[in-house]
Parts: structure tokens; sequence; C-alpha cells
């Protein structure tokens, strides 16, 4: 597996708190990195940093064996770095392919590309019906959807996911599994996604990584992790059953 994107030593401090010590990710070419532990763990913080949203008070982030930790959130999106937000945040005023479009136009793409990218990432995600709707007149889901297809857009190398199942129902989180693994396949991206469903997360992974307390607490497969006393202890409860 070549290594695409890697922390090392990452650390982030705020004022007294340490929301992440010494933290080394990995994420190989093609790969999905499943990330989890309890509320507050880091997980946030760390996509932030990954994707040039929050600055590392140690450490590096590495892409392609590039040192990116100084470079800023609009150039690692041109870089290839895409990422999607808890709160999905998009610009309800606009339609949903204008949602689509602005992502790419936003890294320094063409209008016409952009058009193109934006069609062809909202049929991936079974968008392209609502292409002319406002994006808040869309069902919650449905925006969670479009927060995705506006990631899609600029072609990413690397897809930072942020709970993207966060709010759905099971049918719902379950659909919304099938449409990471329908990208992933299509665009052959390394995805890191964050997700409390953890059914859904050992299912979806080809690694897990575990945080808790800022700290990494366990790096493994997925049958590693559901069984691991401690990741048990500290976060799942019970060990999960596939
Ligand atoms: N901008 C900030 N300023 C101060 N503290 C912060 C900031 N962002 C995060 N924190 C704190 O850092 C810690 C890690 O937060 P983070 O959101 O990364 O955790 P998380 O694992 O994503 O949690 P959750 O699963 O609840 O989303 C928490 O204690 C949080 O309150």
């Amino acid at each position: 597996m070549s290594l695409l994107l890697r922390t090392r030593q990452l650390s982030v401090r705020f004022g007294g708190l340490c929301a992440l010590d010494g933290v080394e990710l990995e994420l190989g070419a093609g790969e999905i990195l499943g990330l989890i532990g309890p509320n507050g763990a880091g997980k946030t913080t760390l996509l932030n940093v990954l994707s040039g949203f929050q600055r590392p008070t140690v450490g590096e982030v590495e892409l392609d064996g590039r040192t990116i930790t100084r470079w800023d959130a609009p150039r690692r999106a041109r870089a290839g770095i895409s990422r999607t937000f808890q709160d999905v945040r998009l610009f309800e005023e606009m339609s949903v392919q204008e949602n689509c479009e602005v992502a790419v136009v936003g890294c320094g793409g063409r209008r016409s590309t952009a058009r193109t990218q934006a069609t062809q990432a909202l049929e991936l995600l079974d968008l392209q019906g609502s292409a002319h709707v406002l994006a808040r007149d869309l069902p919650y889901g449905l925006q969670r959807r479009v927060g995705l297809a506006r990631a899609l857009c600029a072609r990413p190398r690397v897809l930072l996911l942020d709970e993207p199942a966060a709010g759905l129902n099971d049918d719902e989180s379950a659909a919304m599994a099938e449409t990471v693994r329908a990208i992933h396949a299509e665009l052959g991206c390394g995805v890191v996604v964050i997700e409390h469903d953890v059914r859904m997360i050992l299912g979806l992974s080809h690694r897990v990584h575990v945080l808790d307390h800022g700290v990494t607490l366990r790096v493994g497969s997925p049958d590693e992790i559901r069984t691991d006393p401690d990741v048990v202890t500290a976060y799942l409860g019970e060990e999960v059953h596939a």
C-alpha cells in the first residue's frame, strides 16, 4: 500500500486543552480509513488539520511524501483534498447545481469545467432530479448528499467525511454507506470517514483508527477493532458483531 496522506507527531492545543497529542495517522492510496472514538476524542480536529482548517500546534502533515502543514485549505483543495462538514454548510439560497459548481470555481476551475464536473457528481449521487432546487428547500437527508456531491466535484484524491450519516435514519445510513462505497469504486480515492454508527464504519472501512482523549488508542482491521478489549472499554461498550 503506497502512502497517500500521513501525519507525524501531530498535536493540537486549545489553551490548556490538548485535543490531539502525538497522532500518527496513515492513509493509503485507495484506502477507506474509519476514524472513531468517543465524543471529544479529537476526530473533527484531526480532519480539520488534514484539510487545512486548523493549524497543528506541533507536527506535520504530508501528502505524497510532501510536507503540506503550512498549506491553507484552498491550496490543499487544489491538491486534491476535499472534505464534508458535520453540519453540511450548503449555500442555502443557491441551487444544488450551483452549490457544486462553486466548489470547482473556488478551486480555480473554469465555469465550463465546473458545470461538467458538477453534473457528473450529481449523477454519481443520483441527485440530477434536484439539480435546480434551492438547497434550503431540500429535506435534510438530501442536503447531506449534496454536501457529499460538492466534495466530489473537484475529483479528489483524498476525501474526508465528517459523520456523513449524522441525523439519518437506519435506511438512509445504509444508503449513505453504499454511496461512499460507490464513490470509492468510481474515483479510487483515499477516504477518511468519521462515524458514530459503529456497524456502518466497521463494515465500510479497510482499516480503523481509534482516538481517545486526543491520543491513538488502536489502529487495525475492523475485525481487530471490534474485539479489542481497550476499544470495547473506551468506546464500543461491547463487542460488535459483523
Ligand atoms: N476551536 C476550539 N476551541 C477550543 N476547544 C476546542 C475547539 N475545537 C475542539 N475543541 C475541543 O477539543 C476536543 C476535541 O474536539 P473534537 O470536536 O475534535 O472531538 P470529536 O472527537 O470530533 O467529538 P464529536 O464526536 O463529539 O464530534 C473537545 O474537548 C473540544 O471541546
